[in-house]
């Protein structure tokens, strides 16, 4: 597939009418965010994946809560960086024009909407949400760390002597119930209304950009392939191709912050 230029992806950019962006943790990175395969995926000995399941929850939420605490620790001295303002004035520019912008992401730190973005499609939750087991209630939570219990905690050093963390060092819901990160796990199904808002961003999108992603988990991952079936245009900026960079009809090798910025003017 001939890739389009620099002048003749900005054209289309242009003429769109719907634009839908995916972005992964590639976004991020230069905010300081750890990638999923920045040290090797891992957080002391464990691969961050293993712990971002169910399974891992069932045998020690304390453990769970010590990751997923660091994470909330790390993210919280993070500011947007000039990949996500890009994408937060695009998105104004085409809602000022009465054009429709999109932006799904499967990142959970909050970055995006910290730039100014509105239309974010969260499909694999957030650090700053908790949901109580026993309730269901979602709530916003800033707190860091989550509880007192967790102070000190986290270090990603494999040599560190982790603690055990008791029940009743994890936060509590009003009702009494253990709170969880609002976080969609492996294995665990994306929300309705996220998964249709997803659908309805691609369905119809005359371009879509692919921004800073492996492109190896689904179902987001499927959006790429989906859209261009559609007809859409698709383009990636990444450091390297992802593993849907065959869909894509152009490609931007580069650091998201430094590329964006002038890409999307
Ligand atoms: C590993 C993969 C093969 N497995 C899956 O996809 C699984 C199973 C599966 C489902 N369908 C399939 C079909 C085929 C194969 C497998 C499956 N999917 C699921 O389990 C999903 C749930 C998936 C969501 C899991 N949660 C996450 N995150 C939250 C947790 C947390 O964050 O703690 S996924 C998590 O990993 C992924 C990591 O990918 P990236 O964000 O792209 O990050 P990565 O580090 O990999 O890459 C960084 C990229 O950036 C680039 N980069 C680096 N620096 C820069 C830079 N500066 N600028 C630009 N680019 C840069 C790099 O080159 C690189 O390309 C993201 O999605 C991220 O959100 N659920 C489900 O299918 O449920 C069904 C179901 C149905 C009914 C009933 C029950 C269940
Ligand atoms: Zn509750």
């Amino acid at each position: 597939m001939k890739k389009l230029n620099r002048k003749e992806f900005q054209d289309k950019l242009r003429q769109a009418r719907k634009i839908t962006v995916l972005t992964g943790a590639g976004v991020s990175a230069e905010s300081g965010v750890p990638t999923f395969r920045d040290a090797g995926g891992l957080w002391r000995r464990y691969k961050a994946t293993d712990l971002a399941s169910p399974e891992a929850w069932q045998r020690d939420p304390g453990l769970v809560w010590e990751f997923y605490n660091h994470r909330r620790a790390v993210a919280h001295t993070c500011k947007p960086n000039e990949g996500h303002l890009a994408l937060a004035r695009l998105e104004a520019r085409f809602r000022e024009a009465g054009r429709t912008f999109t932006l799904i992401t499967q990142n959970v730190d909050g970055l995006h909407e910290a730039a100014g973005s509105e239309r974010v499609v969260r499909l694999h939750g957030s650090l700053w949400q908790v949901r109580c087991l026993q309730c269901a209630e979602v709530t916003w939570n800033h707190t860091v760390p989550i509880t007192p219990a967790f102070e000190g905690s986290g270090s990603p050093d494999p040599e560190f002597v982790a603690r055990r963390f008791e029940t009743t060092d994890l936060p509590q819901c009003h009702c009494g119930g253990v709170i969880r990160p609002h976080i969609v796990w492996f294995g665990e199904r994306l929300s309705r209304a996220d998964l249709d808002a997803a659908e309805e961003a691609v369905d119809g999108c005359d371009l879509m950009l692919v921004i800073g992603t492996s492109a190896v988990v689904y179902p987001a991952a499927g959006y790429v392939p989906i859209a261009r079936r559609l007809g859409a245009v698709v383009a990636e900026v990444n450091v390297e191709p992802s593993a849907v960079n065959n869909e894509c009809s152009a490609f931007f090798k580069g650091k998201a912050g430094e590329v964006l910025p002038s890409l999307l003017g």
